[in-house]
């Protein structure tokens, strides 16, 4: 089990995670989920004893990791696969791993095995795929076949076949009763690995709960609903029968309409009422990626721009290209204060850039979901504005090395 009370880490002024907490249990796969930059690396380095908490703390049964006993039979873990000497062949790589922390010779053959890599153990790993590298960051994990995994980013890079074993491997590990906790930034490869979710946006718990609850509590449900073709009357009495009754209602691009707010059989009486029949009236949820992404929106620490190519093209007097728009112009279209680039909807619990109290939008805290626990002060209120971070250093030497020590 790996408890985290009231973590937080900064660097300089800047917050990289704030007041975390959480239990991540054994015999499941808990998926750790953020944005790029919401600190779950951070806290992955301090779960493992390679950063120090700012304040808060977090241990492994009951232990922080630096007091661990035999940490290496403990937890194994895989934080940066690239961590790794390019001269040596993955078996003496692993034989020096194992050397250290007393672990059987014999031991280097089986994981081998287990990650795939027995026919070329011999070959230098700097001739590997990325693929190969993220097995053989596994394969240094599992070498002491420790009751506790973290992962960080496994799936990073590896194609459709690999990202398959990976997750199933995950599962069996999880099975297998041990506590398997696992970074990414992909909702939908976590909806098809993890039971657990621990979600976190600018360094804050956003979410901790299954897969099966996120969704009930993150997606909003809808109802398509499709009036007879070539028949605009009926499309537009039911438009304004959904909206009399409190319904939203938005156009979908194959002419049917997406309502919210009203219950299905609420939405078929309307429409008997208002004599229109119906092509299609059918449930519909949100997809976990979606109601991620609603969740974290605002979060991430990397947000794009509408690119407006300034000074890119020179511009003919008179002349204006057919589908070209000017820079700084709304297309035609484009409701009243909507710039190119900007949603058109907000989906429902995101913050509206400038809604932060004078916060500057980058430095706006995400939304907090029903169920989260208040994050307390705001750590980003007090922080002046501050350009993109610079890309974080690379992680201290490779920790299957230290942890395998
Ligand atoms: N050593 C450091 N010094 C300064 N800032 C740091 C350092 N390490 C991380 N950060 C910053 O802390 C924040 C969290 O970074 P972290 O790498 O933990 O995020 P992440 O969720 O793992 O991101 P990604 O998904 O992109 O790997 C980022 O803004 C990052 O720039």
């Amino acid at each position: 089990m790996i408890e985290a009370y009231g973590l937080t880490k900064r660097y300089g002024a800047k917050t990289a995670v704030y007041n975390l907490s959480f239990q991540v249990r054994p015999g499941a796969v808990t998926g750790f989920l953020g944005p790029n930059g919401s600190g779950k690396s951070t806290t992955m380095r301090m779960i493992l004893g390679l950063d120090a908490p700012s304040s808060g703390q977090v241990t492994i049964g009951g232990h922080p990791f630096r007091n661990l006993p035999n940490a290496p039979r403990q937890v194994g873990a895989l934080l940066d696969a690239k961590a790794v000497h390019g001269g040596r062949s993955a078996r003496s790589h692993l034989l020096s791993l194992a050397q250290l922390s007393g672990i059987p010779a014999r031991r280097v053959d089986e994981v081998l095995g287990v990650v795939g890599l027995q026919s070329v153990g011999k070959k230098r790993s700097k001739g590997f795929s990325l693929g190969m590298g993220q097995r053989l960051g596994i394969a240094a994990a599992l070498l002491g076949d420790p009751a506790v995994l973290l992962f960080d980013e496994p799936v990073n890079g590896l194609d459709p076949e690999g990202i398959l074993w990976v997750r199933n491997l995950m599962k069996q590990l999880a099975s297998e009763g041990r506590t398997v906790f696992v970074s990414s930034h992909l909702m939908s490869e976590m909806a098809q690995t993890a039971d657990h979710l621990i979600v976190i946006g600018r360094g804050q718990l956003m979410a901790d709960t299954s897969v099966k609850e996120f969704i009930e509590q993150n997606s909003v449900g809808f109802a398509r609903v499709r009036t007879p073709d070539g028949e605009p009357e009926q499309h537009e009495k039911l438009r304004s029968a959904v909206q009399e009754a409190g319904g939203q209602v938005q156009p979908e691009e194959d002419g049917a309409l997406r309502i919210s707010g009203l219950a299905l059989p609420h939405i078929s009486d309307l429409a008997h009422k208002a004599d229109v029949r119906l092509w299609e009236l059918s449930p519909h949820s949100a997809s976990l990626e979606e109601a991620y992404m609603r969740m974290t929106q605002g979060s991430g620490d990397y947000v794009s721009t509408a690119d407006a190519r300034a000074g890119l093209q020179q511009q003919v007097p008179g002349a204006q290209m057919p589908g070209m728009q000017m820079p700084g112009t709304a297309p035609q279209g484009m409701p009243p204060g909507m710039q190119p680039g900007m949603p058109q909807q907000m989906p429902p619990g995101a913050v509206p850039p400038g809604a932060q109290g004078g916060m500057p939008p980058q430095m706006a805290a995400p939304p907090v979901p029903p169920g989260a626990p208040a994050p307390g002060p705001n750590p980003y209120a007090d922080a002046p504005p501050q350009a993109p971070a610079a890309p974080a250093p690379s992680p201290q030497p490779q920790h299957e090395g230290e942890d395998a020590r």
